[in-house]
């Protein structure tokens, strides 16, 4: 049991909703922010009327009527369970076993971007995409249109449910997440800290459709910080607010026993003590349950505990100053690094690129077993260009299991339809896998053989033969949707059922009498009419002429519905739409007939289904490695190493390299743990940024798998990354400059550890230069004391003399040129991009750059003097002693030592005489007594 305050102990806190929903703090002043009831949900989305919820009154599960909602949803759940106790048995098997779970959940959910009227018809995933026949819910993903599969995975699709505990375990974070387009349930539970970053950077990685939270995160006016952080840093996200006993931790171990399908099991010994995440879960299920109006079959869900401490930790505020994921200037061009590196082929590959990126791998083996597959492509056109043909040709595998293991609560003509479409795609599935495995054949690396033995699996042909017994050799997955329509069809063979077949002649039939009834027409009225075909239309007819070749300039009466694009004619007639309904009505009965034949075979396969799991897995590893090795062959990229040194030769920025006519000037970094803080100078615009980002986009590379941009790298594992890079004043967020850098950087402070890579790039410029450099130079201070690899660009020059006091700080500088124009004696500066060690020897460029602006020059004058002045006193009393000197040049001796001696490949004997040799040259460029020179 959790504590007094776990989840479970919440259960009297079951607050009407009603008024829960109109005391939400963030309704006040924020009308159309109000919670409300989630109409459009709660008219049940399997709804086959495409109009969806309404605005109107609250209506329930089976009640159209719009009778108002009584707090919690009773009588619209057992409306629901009612549909499917009469239906009789599942073709699943056991499916009233989950039925019974859906009992009531009271609802509130606070629509950030939509109306009050707004239905959630378009947040459903597949909804927005371009079929037109517009289905509510996920599971109707296939219903019409076969781009419908294809096109939907940049629609969010993901629901989260959150749960903090409280009292003394306040800070105890659990989450469960499933996406609606894949049967997969992650869970997630961990410790966060007062600015609940973790919570935030999870969540901005999932891009959730939703959130579900308890109704007592923001019970009667008092919203938990962690509830108020979320709707704040997730505006554009819907929240449901469910009372806090659906957050129920023993409901959700019963949840994943019943769900969890038995080559996922051992995660239940995983989470079975994690009461935060287990609460969330079951929460998150019965809230799915509720909105799909279906059920997941038992044993079919894929459950996985998500550690944090897999991955590598990136907060979201550097995922967005590194450009990751999202170009921060236009959210649609592709100049990012998911952009550069996604040359995917299937959704599936493109999910799973996004999500490495934003969560790196921390585990070298891992890493280098990608590597070698990609070295491995490289190396093998044939094996490249092979997969990559099987590849493409798979859709989107993940979404077709989801809907596989879903069970509708009530059979309408689409789910008929769909099924019948997903059947189809699964056998176009199957019939890859075997390609697949040809393709793979003959590979040499570990994770490749893996892949191709895990394909070895009977249970893929056991089911593609079982289909095949029933489903036309021939009938296959295409695109446009009367081509598919006429697959589906014609799907289940003939002499199956003989009314099927009957069927189908008749609907033969209608079609032929429709092209001939527009034939006829044509000839008639001496128009060049054809037959075309919509799914939102039916038939209808169209003609490509100009206007001014028909009589009098009009259509004859008898068409009807017209509508002109350039030169295109699109109508109909009174015959026409009769016959197109003939037509519907001899579909509804072949679907009928069909799908109860594909739901008899699909109890037949479903105890096989599981392996499609492995399959997606499969699928989007290798459509990612093909990806990393497509963009290796376009760019000159090398293959990282990893070892306890960040070392780059000649790395250049990725990004900037597609976006730049020239390629980018390459530079070197070194850093290792005895010289593991390099401050860089150098004037505006001479690339510090540039080159900042640059390492941290090389670093993510390297730990996703993928070749990097250099001659040669090697890297330390970064287990967090953290950057805070100088942007534009955040106007959404309202927070200034000055307020934004200090919470960045207490994030860094607070959550840094020795295996951090850390980007800082001007700190202190929202404030007096005085206190911008009293903040840096504490900072710097504080970051030393860690053997994080942190680089810090400034534009305080103070900082540069910190290196006499740190041994393990190095400067590096931006070298620019002073170049006079031609034509007057001008002097202006040329970037070389070059980067060189030592401080910049660049001073005053801000005064230069005012010297130029249209300041008076008494101005600067005065602005020269004081700079002079307080330069002075600063150098003053950063000089360093012969001593302090020495000490550097011994520490630095060490290091090198150290190092020398942790990573050589040299024998016993020979790296003796090396380590003495090495001695011997540092002892020779000790300082001499007296001499001052800082620079080595
Ligand atoms: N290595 C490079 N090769 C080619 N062009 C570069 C390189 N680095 C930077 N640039 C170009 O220079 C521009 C300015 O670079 P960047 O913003 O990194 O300078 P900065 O020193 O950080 O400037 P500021 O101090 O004003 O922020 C970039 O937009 C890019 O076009």
């Amino acid at each position: 049991m959790a504590g007094a305050g776990g989840p479970g102990a919440a259960s009297a806190l079951s607050v009407s909703c009603l008024s829960l929903g109109s005391s939400t703090p963030r309704a006040v002043g924020r009308a159309e922010r109000t919670p409300r009831y989630t109409l459009g949900l709660l008219q049940t989305p399997r709804s086959s009327d495409s109009t969806g919820g309404s605005s109107g009154g609250a209506a329930r599960p089976g009640n159209s009527s719009g009778e108002g909602l009584a707090p919690g949803l009773a009588a619209g759940s057992s409306g629901a369970k009612a549909a499917v106790s009469d239906r009789g048995e599942s073709y699943f098997g056991d499916k009233s076993s989950c039925v019974e779970n859906a009992n009531t959940l009271n609802l509130t959910t606070s629509s950030s971007v939509r109306g009050l009227n707004s239905t959630r018809i378009g947040k459903t995933p597949l909804s927005s995409s371009r079929s037109v026949c517009r289905s509510h819910t996920p599971l109707m993903g296939y219903s019409v249109t076969s781009s419908s599969a294809v096109s939907a995975h940049s629609v969010a699709s993901v629901i989260v449910a959150v749960v903090e505990g409280r009292g003394l375990a306040r800070g105890e974070v659990g989450m469960a997440s499933i996406d609606l387009k894949n049967p997969e349930m992650i869970l997630s539970q961990f410790a966060d800290n007062t600015t609940y970053a973790k919570v935030i950077t999870k969540l901005k990685i999932l891009t959730p459709l939703e959130i579900i939270m308890s109704n007592t995160a923001c019970d009667a006016g008092n919203t938990t910080k962690l509830f108020s952080l979320i709707t704040e840093h997730f505006k554009n996200v819907t929240f449901t607010t469910v009372q806090r006993k659906y957050f129920n931790e023993t409901r959700g171990l019963e949840y994943i026993e019943q769900l969890c399908a038995s080559e996922f099991s051992t995660v239940f010994m995983e989470v079975q003590s994690k009461y935060y995440c287990l609460a969330a879960a079951s929460a998150l299920l019965k809230y799915v349950e509720f909105i799909q109006n279906s059920v997941y079959a038992p044993k079919s869900l894929k459950v996985r505990f998500q550690g944090s401490e897999k991955t590598a930790m990136i907060d979201s505020s550097s995922a967005q100053n590194l450009e990751l994921v999202i170009n921060n200037r236009d959210s649609r061009n592709g100049h990012t690094l998911f952009g550069i590196l996604n040359y995917t082929k299937t959704p599936g590959g493109s999910r799973r690129l996004r999500s490495n990126i934003l969560e790196p791998l921390v585990d070298a083996e891992t890493i280098n077993m990608r590597l070698d597959c990609v070295q491995e492509l490289l190396q093998d056109e044939e094996l490249f260009f092979g997969l990559q043909a099987v590849i493409s040709k798979f859709l989107d595998t993940e979404q077709l299991l989801s809907v596989l293991v879903q069970i509708p609560k009530q059979d309408t003509v689409k789910t008929a339809e769909s099924k019948i479409t997903n059947l189809i795609y699964l056998k176009h599935t199957l019939e890859l896998v075997e390609p697949l495995k040809a393709a793979l054949r003959s590979c040499n690396t570990q994770l490749l053989k893996a892949y191709y033995n895990s394909l070895e699996d009977t249970r893929f042909g056991v089911m593609l033969e079982k289909i095949t017994t029933v489903i036309n050799d021939d009938t296959r997955y295409t695109k446009g949707c009367l081509s598919m329509r006429t697959q589906k069809c014609y799907a289940v063979k003939p002499n199956i059922n003989e009314f099927l077949d009957v069927a189908r002649r008749t609907y033969t039939e209608i079609i032929d009498d429709i092209a001939g009834m527009i034939t006829q027409l044509a000839e008639k009225y001496n128009l060049p009419l054809k037959t075309s075909f919509n799914s939102a239309r039916g038939f209808f007819i169209q003609m490509n002429a100009d206007c001014s070749t028909l009589p009098n300039g009009q259509l004859p009466s008898e068409f009807t519905k017209i509508t002109k694009m350039k030169n295109t004619y699109s109508f109909t007639s009174a015959d026409l739409i009769k016959m197109n309904e003939r037509c519907q009505e001899s579909l509804r009965e072949i679907y009928h007939m069909t799908y109860l034949i594909v739901c008899k075979l699909l109890s037949e396969i479903y105890e096989h289904i599981h392996c499609l799991y492995k399959l997606s897995d499969i699928v989007s590893m290798l459509d990612m490695l093909l990806s990393f090795a497509h963009a290796c062959t376009l760019s000159d990229y090398v293959r990282p190493e990893f070892t306890d040194t960040l070392a780059i030769k000649q790395g250049w920025h990725p990004i900037l390299e597609k976006i730049a006519v020239e390629k980018p000037v390459a530079n070197n970094t070194y850093l290792t743990e005895g010289n593991n803080f390099v401050i860089i100078t150098g004037p505006n615009m001479s690339g510090k940024s540039t080159y900042l980002k640059q390492i941290a986009l090389c670093q993510i590379m390297a730990q996703i798998g993928s070749y990097v941009p250099a001659e040669y790298c090697s890297f330390r594992i970064a287990e967090q990354i953290f950057t805070r890079i100088g942007m534009d004043e955040d106007i959404e967020t309202n927070a200034s400059t000055f307020m934004k850098e200090m919470k960045e950087i207490t994030y860094i402070i607070q959550n840094a550890n020795d295996k951090s890579l850390i980007i800082i790039d001007e700190l202190g410029r929202g404030t007096s230069a005085e206190e911008g450099i009293g903040i840096c130079y504490a900072t710097c201070e504080y970051l030393l004391n860690l053997k994080a690899f942190t680089l810090f660009a400034t534009h305080f020059l103070e900082l540069c003399h910190m290196d006499a006091l740190y041994p393990n700080v190095e400067n590096y500088h931006f070298e620019v040129q002073h170049v006079r124009s031609s034509a007057g004696n001008k002097e202006k500066i040329a970037y070389t991009y070059t980067l060189s060690k030592g401080y910049t020897e660049e001073k005053n460029y801000g005064l230069k750059a005012a010297e130029v602006s249209s300041l008076p020059s008494s101005v600067i004058l005065d602005a020269k003097e004081i700079t002079n002045h307080i330069a002075k006193q600063i150098l003053h009393r950063q000089k360093s002693t012969p001593e302090m000197m020495k000490q550097r040049a011994a520490y630095h001796l060490a290091m090198r030592l150290v190092q020398t001696a942790r990573n050589s490949r040299l024998d016993p004997d020979s790296l003796r005489i090396y380590l003495k040799g090495l001695k011997k040259k540092y002892e020779a460029s000790w300082p001499a007594p007296g001499k001052n020179d800082e620079q080595e």
